[in-house]
């Protein structure tokens, strides 16, 4: 076995952790049904020799009766059993595997395709379940068995049985192959299955803009290339699977033939008797149930090897939280801030940030400059989604790297940029990641962001569904409900990224508002192409190329820096003094 084989192997013995006592179990009653099926034979055999006494052929005939009723009894237990014992397998890999996926990091989710995530959790755990418990049992039972009824026959006529033990060696090395390319052609099939998933998914995310490039039928082709290339590993592993199946039917048959025919003449020379070659007949046929199980538990372990390597794949995927963090963080201090210490940092192969420092205390800090130049990096920085390459970032004087990851996001709270809603109800939207939702003054922050009248106008009010992905609200409402649930999270920082971009004037001039009140107590970090929050702003850090190129107030921007003027200059409201109140 190689290491690629022996892997999976490990893999799948540590899944049945815990239900390896209900595995042993069920194995020896997998056994007791074979011991129950190898005596009926010599019974069989019984029955004949006592054939010419009508009295005493009863006791022999009762018996076999009674072993084949507690076969049945035994297995209805042993198939319950095992179906539960997949399920329960299944279950613990699947909730293992979501716990993998929501405390990975976010880089790793963002790299890969969701689809393919989405489908090793669902698909190949589906296909786990067919392995995880019968063919496992099988593949140490069904040898036993065989070994057991090889034993048995052997004390009968060993010829004929070296004459079945070559047709075994034989057969199995016929399948060989064919179980290897079961395994191979299962594995193709779910990496196809995750790839089609990954363009539905991809698609129906973006249906609106598929449905507006008339794009339905490349979506279409692509989803089902996929499917069919799915189709084609499946046809190639369903013809190396019959394949495995035939020559073990061939095998039961011909050898079935030759010790018939070899049996026939060893009675007719006297070397056998009659009542010998029957009972020999007899196991070779109870030879056919292990062979067949032997034949099914490889095949379905070769699938179930390929899901588990795959599971095992997204498994490994990395933890966020590193060991050494320090907890718990330290109480927030009004003077205290973020503060960003000659930061480095770049996306793999690409440089991004170059030395930046800068302080963002209690008050409005805006971060502008042109698209790419870093804005939501430096967001990402804070939150911890990446780690500065150089330098550090600090929250009260303490690096970011040093503190408990959980408790340094319970005191920011954060706005992305797309301000996905999460929650099936708009109050379930708006409380999502509230620390104390029943405490939470929810009716004022909805008023705060100007909410509460299109709330008010719903048809179920707060608990009126928000649709997946929150497309029943528009652009604008969706930002503002992002904005409440930040708000309402009582955090000690509040980090917006274009999250009033969707919104009209009069709107944006609310929200500015309460923006700017809660800055008052609290660093607001503020991501933004649209500069007329910058005239309210304590700060503005113009950030160009992944460089700071100016801090300052607005007006000494305008004044001093000639992009800014220019970008101010494109976005009138910022120099509009009418636009909005100015800051107090
Ligand atoms: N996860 C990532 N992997 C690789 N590159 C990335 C990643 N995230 C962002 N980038 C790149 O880093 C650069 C800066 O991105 P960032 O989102 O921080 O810019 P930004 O200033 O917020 O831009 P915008 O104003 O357009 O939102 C971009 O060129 C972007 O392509």
């Amino acid at each position: 076995m190689t290491e690629n084989e022996i892997r999976p192997a490990r893999a799948l013995w540590g899944y049945l952790t815990g239900t390896r006592w209900i595995l042993a179990g069920l194995l020896a009653l997998e056994l007791l049904a074979h011991a129950a099926s190898l005596v009926e034979p010599l019974i069989a055999r019984w029955v004949l020799d006592e054939m010419e006494d009508p009295d005493r052929v009863l006791t022999p005939v009762l018996v076999l009766i009674g072993i084949a009723v507690a076969g049945l009894v035994l297995a209805w237990i042993s198939t319950f059993l095992l179906e539960r014992t997949a399920q329960r397998v299944v279950l613990k890999v699947r909730r293992n595997m979501v716990n993998k996926l929501v405390h990975t990091r976010v880089d790793v989710v963002e790299q890969h395709p969701t689809g393919d995530f989405l489908s090793r959790t669902g698909s190949d755990t589906t296909l786990l379940e067919d392995t995880a418990t019968g063919p496992l049992v099988s593949a140490a039972s069904a040898p036993l068995a065989l070994v057991a009824a090889l034993a048995l026959m052997a004390t009968i006529d060993p010829t004929l049985l070296g004459l079945v033990v070559l047709s075994l060696v034989a057969t199995g090395f016929a399948q060989r192959r064919a179980l290897y390319r079961v395994g191979d052609a299962s594995e193709e099939a779910q990496e196809h299955i995750g790839r089609m998933t990954g363009v539905l998914q991809r698609a129906l995310t973006a249906f609106r803009t598929v449905k507006a490039s008339g794009t339905e039928r490349y979506e279409e082709r692509a989803a089902s290339d996929e499917a069919e290339r799915a189709y084609r590993a499946g046809v190639c592993g369903a013809r190396a699977e019959a394949t495995v199946e035939v020559v073990s039917m061939a095998a039961v048959d011909i050898m079935f033939l030759v010790v018939l025919a070899l049996g026939a003449a060893k009675v007719v020379s006297g070397d056998l008797s009659l009542g010998d070659l029957v009972a020999f007949l007899l196991y070779m046929m109870y030879l056919a149930d292990p062979i067949e199980d032997i034949t099914h538990a490889a095949t379905s372990l070769a699938e179930g090897m390929a899901a588990v390597k795959r599971i095992e794949q997204l498994r490994s995927i990395p933890h966020e939280e590193p060991s050494h963090e320090r907890q718990p963080a330290p109480a927030f201090t009004p003077n205290g801030g973020i503060r960003f210490e000659n930061v480095s940092f770049g996306y793999p192969n690409r440089p991004l940030l170059r030395d930046v420092s800068l302080e963002i205390g209690v008050g409005l800090t805006v971060l502008a400059g042109p698209s790419g130049a870093g804005k939501t990096t430096m967001l990402s920085l804070v939150e911890r989604f990446v780690d500065v390459d150089r330098g550090r970032v600090t929250l009260d004087g303490v690096d970011l790297r040093e503190l408990n990851r959980a408790e340094l996001r319970r005191r920011l709270a954060y706005v992305q940029q797309e301000a996905p809603l999460l929650g099936d109800t708009v109050r379930a939207a708006a409380l999502y990641g509230v620390p104390d939702p029943e405490h939470a003054d929810l009716e004022g922050a909805l008023r705060s962001v100007a909410l509460h009248t299109w709330v008010a106008g719903l048809p179920r009010g707060l608990d009126t569904p928000v649709g997946e992905r929150g497309v029943a609200v528009s652009g604008g409402e969706r930002q503002r409900l992002a904005i409440v649930r930040a708000l309402l999270r009582g955090a000690d920082v509040l980090l917006l990224d274009e999250a009033t971009s969707q919104l009209d004037a009069v709107t944006e001039r609310t929200v500015l508002h309460t923006i700017s009140g809660h800055a008052r107590a609290h660093p607001v970090v503020v991501v933004t192409h649209r500069l007329s929050i910058a005239r309210h702003a304590d700060q503005v850090v113009l950030l160009v190329d992944g460089r700071v190129q100016a801090v300052g107030e607005h007006s000494e921007l305008l004044r001093g820096n000639a992009m800014y003027r220019s970008f101010a200059l494109l976005d009138k409201a910022s120099i509009d003094e009418n636009a909005f109140p100015a800051r107090s």
